[in-house]
């Protein structure tokens, strides 16, 4: 996947580049990520990227000919049919649906806006989606593009070993995650689960999927009305209700 990120601050990108999965990706060639500055298009003497908001107000807004250069750039960058999203709370929130339909575009270019934010004719004239990463504000977009990259980039084939599997991420099938142990069995007087002691698999993956039902209906119980139940599933939310204290 090709994506070029716009952004007055390129070097925070490093990040994801440099580091975990997104790194590996990026060395073994599944992201290709080019950082483009605006400020390289500007001509005065200060490469002035903003400029004071009409209609007066706190802040400073990022000005419309800079970022276009940097857009019409990235987009030649990302080899033309590129969907271009500026990370803004003005956004559609982002969800793991989301994420694995932007892991199918051939090339994304994403906008990381400073100051109170964009002139609004670039986001009309150039600009394919605004996305949020949740509801709050931010002082830059490149936290928020970083956060977009690193999860559209676990979708992409291959970047995932087979020891890590995308599929079995705790959103990808609308639950929460399961809990997770590892060695010493017993730590401070708190002891692994037994079930997962022994090698029974089909026990375990039950306790698995009963534990991430238990922990949905608690912590996010609407993520359940969205969701088909199996048969299976449905099995286990009862017995989970017939277990809860009164
Ligand atoms: C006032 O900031 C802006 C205003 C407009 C655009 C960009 C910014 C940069 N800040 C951001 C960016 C993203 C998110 C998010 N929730 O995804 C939060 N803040």
């Amino acid at each position: 996947m090709r994506v070029a990120a716009i952004s007055i601050f390129p070097e925070m990108f490093r990040a994801i580049t440099d580091y975990g999965v997104s790194g590996r990706a990026v060395s073994e060639g599944h992201l290709v990520l080019d950082c483009i500055n605006p400020r390289t298009f500007t001509h005065d003497r200060h490469r002035t990227v903003d400029d004071r908001p009409y209609g007066g107000g706190p802040g400073m807004v990022m000005k419309a000919e800079p970022l276009e250069a940097a857009i019409d750039e990235a987009v030649e960058r990302v080899g033309g049919e590129a969907k271009v999203i500026c990370l803004s709370p003005q956004g559609r929130v982002l969800d793991q649906a989301m994420v694995e339909s932007l892991a199918e575009e051939p090339g994304l270019v994403l906008l990381s806006g400073r100051y109170e934010g964009i002139d609004e004719r670039v986001l009309e004239s150039w600009v394919d989606e605004e996305i949020s990463i949740g509801d709050y504000v931010l002082s830059g977009g490149e936290l928020a593009a970083m956060v977009l990259v690193d999860a559209v980039v676990r979708q992409i084939p291959g970047v995932l070993g087979h020891s890590q599997s995308a599929v079995e991420d705790s959103f990808a099938d609308g639950l929460l995650d399961c809990p997770h142990y590892t060695r010493p069995e017993a730590h401070r007087g708190s002891r692994v689960p037994e079930v997962l002691l022994g090698g029974d698999h089909e026990r375990i993956r039950r306790w698995r999927l009963k534990q991430s039902l238990q922990r949905t209906l608690i912590r996010r119980p609407e993520l359940l009305q969205e969701r088909e139940l199996t048969a299976e599933e449905q099995r286990l939310l009862a017995e989970i209700e017939n277990e809860r204290p009164d």
